[in-house]
């Protein structure tokens, strides 16, 4: 089986995702195609040996593997532009876009095509994305490939078509979120004495800890705030008026809202 991926779309996750494949070894740079409109901001990539083409045809002729990171509202155009040169029994396409489903692509390119929607995250560029898939009319082996594909790539977790907005909002839309909550870090931290440098340091460092503790001790969150809570300590006295100021309740509601935007939008 080919490995030879071609991305349609180089903007924030096009790039990311080769930035990641590259670093990972799993494929050669050249048998990578990246694609976009205005291919200067792919200079970088290039230099790296990855080819790139503003020509879609031209990427779907040299690989096997299409990966689709276009805007929501570009897919339909793009797939119709592609269906000469898209053969079912040769592409596999992998979907990144977000709120496009299975069935909005086989209306394009009817029931033949093996399909996968996948939903990584930005930090797949450090191979450290986690990214769900769904798949359609998928063999064992290319189901394999994709996984491995991601896995290369961070963590993988195969779910259902129907969370796949959820996917999105949770483990996409969620970098953003611990960004936000690094930033406001950052902004008391300086408050209370640090330079900006060194908040910055301390408090993405702190997230990334407490990221790895859930990850590798399969802990409930809980049960480590406790460990750090001390009875009439300074954490809970913190802890405590957060939850006043509807820290909890301000992110579920935000969390909602995201997956409201994409359930009503798309
Ligand atoms: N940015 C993120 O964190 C995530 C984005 N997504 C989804 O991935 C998709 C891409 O998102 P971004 O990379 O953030 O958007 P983006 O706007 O940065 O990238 C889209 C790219 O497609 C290019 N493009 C437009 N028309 C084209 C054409 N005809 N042929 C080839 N390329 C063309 C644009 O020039 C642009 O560089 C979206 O559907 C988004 O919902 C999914 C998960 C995470
Ligand atoms: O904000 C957006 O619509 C996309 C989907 C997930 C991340 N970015």
């Amino acid at each position: 089986m080919s490995k030879k991926i071609a991305i349609i779309g180089g903007g924030n996750l096009g790039t990311a995702i080769a930035e990641g494949l590259i670093s990972s070894g799993f494929i050669q740079p050249k048998h990578i195609i990246i694609t976009k409109r205005n291919i200067s901001t792919l200079q970088p990539l290039e230099e790296k040996g990855v080819l790139v083409s503003n020509n879609n045809a031209e990427a779907v002729k040299f690989a096997d593997w299409i990966i689709l990171a276009v805007k929501p509202f570009q897919v339909k155009d793009i797939l119709e532009q592609l269906q000469p040169d898209l053969d079912a029994k040769r592409h596999t396409l992998i979907s990144v876009i977000t709120g496009i489903w299975v069935k909005d692509m086989q209306e394009v390119v009817g029931e033949d095509f093996t399909l996968f929607r996948a939903m990584p995250n930005t930090a797949i560029a450090i191979r450290e994305s986690i990214t769900c898939i769904c798949k359609y009319n998928a063999s064992k082996e290319q189901e394999q490939f994709v996984k491995d594909l991601f896995n290369q790539l961070g963590k993988t977790v195969v779910i259902e078509e129907k969370l796949m907005d959820a996917a999105t909002v949770l483990g996409a839309c969620g970098t953003a979120y611990a960004m936000r909550y690094i930033r406001a870090n950052i902004q008391g931290g300086i408050e209370i004495g640090f330079d900006a440098a060194t908040a910055s340091l301390i408090a993405a460092q702190t997230v990334k800890g407490a990221a790895e503790l859930l990850l590798t001790k399969h802990t409930h969150p809980e049960q480590e705030i406790d460990k750090v809570t001390t009875p009439k300590g300074c954490t809970i006295a913190g802890l405590n008026e957060m939850e006043h100021q509807g820290f909890s309740s301000s992110l579920i509601k935000g969390v909602v809202t995201s997956y409201k935007k994409i359930v009503n939008d798309m």
